[in-house]
């Protein structure tokens, strides 16, 4: 399944630096742009009809030769709740694949929208899990035109995995303070 590749503009300054947009080269932008609308395809929307599809670049591996690119789409469920978004399909996915913190180049989110898409709170924090708070996450309109945000940005003062302390303090600690769990 795949769409009439449709060419990434931005609509806002990106910043470029050596002819990459936010690290990524044309070829690699176009893929991410390309990848996200056709995953939008594949969602299973049918309470909210919204449909959004999501896709990871990894980094290139020292062996390959094409971009690789991990995709997801919304599913969602009769009870609403428990439905799921793209972005954390996609990661989830990624993360099966054994790939982690360090895997990940930017990411790609697309709606039928002539509007402009963020991933949600709750996705934020879920990517944040895995990725550097410099990432660029690419957001597209139906057209292809985008808004590029680092996850940083959209989520500043964030919690992550490197605020806790290790489970050996935590341990230490509680023994030290007399306490069973
Ligand atoms: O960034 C977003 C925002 C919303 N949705 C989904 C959740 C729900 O299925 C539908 C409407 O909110 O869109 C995503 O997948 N990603
Ligand atoms: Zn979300």
């Amino acid at each position: 399944m795949t769409t009439t590749a449709l060419k990434p503009v931005p609509v806002e300054p990106a910043s470029e630096q050596d002819g990459l947009i936010h690290g990524l080269s044309v070829e690699e932008l176009q893929i991410l742009c390309t990848k996200c609308i056709d995953a939008k395809a594949t969602a299973y929307c049918p309470y909210s009809l919204f449909r959004v599809g999501a896709s990871l670049l990894l980094h290139p591996s020292p062996s390959s030769t094409t971009p690789t690119l991990i995709t997801g789409a919304n599913v969602e469920n009769a009870a609403y709740p428990v439905g799921t978004c793209a972005e954390r399909v996609a990661m989830g996915t990624a993360v099966i694949q054994g790939h982690r913190i360090g895997s990940f180049k930017a990411i790609g989110v697309s709606t039928d929208m002539d509007d402009f898409c963020s991933p949600c709170g709750m996705c934020r924090q879920f990517l944040r899990e895995f990725c550097e708070l410099e990432t660029p996450i690419f957001m597209f309109n139906k057209g292809g035109e985008y808004k590029v945000k680092t996850l940083g940005e959209l989520l500043p003062m964030s919690f992550g995995p490197d605020v806790l302390p290790s489970r050996e303090t935590l341990k230490k600690r509680g023994e030290e303070e007399g306490r069973v769990g």
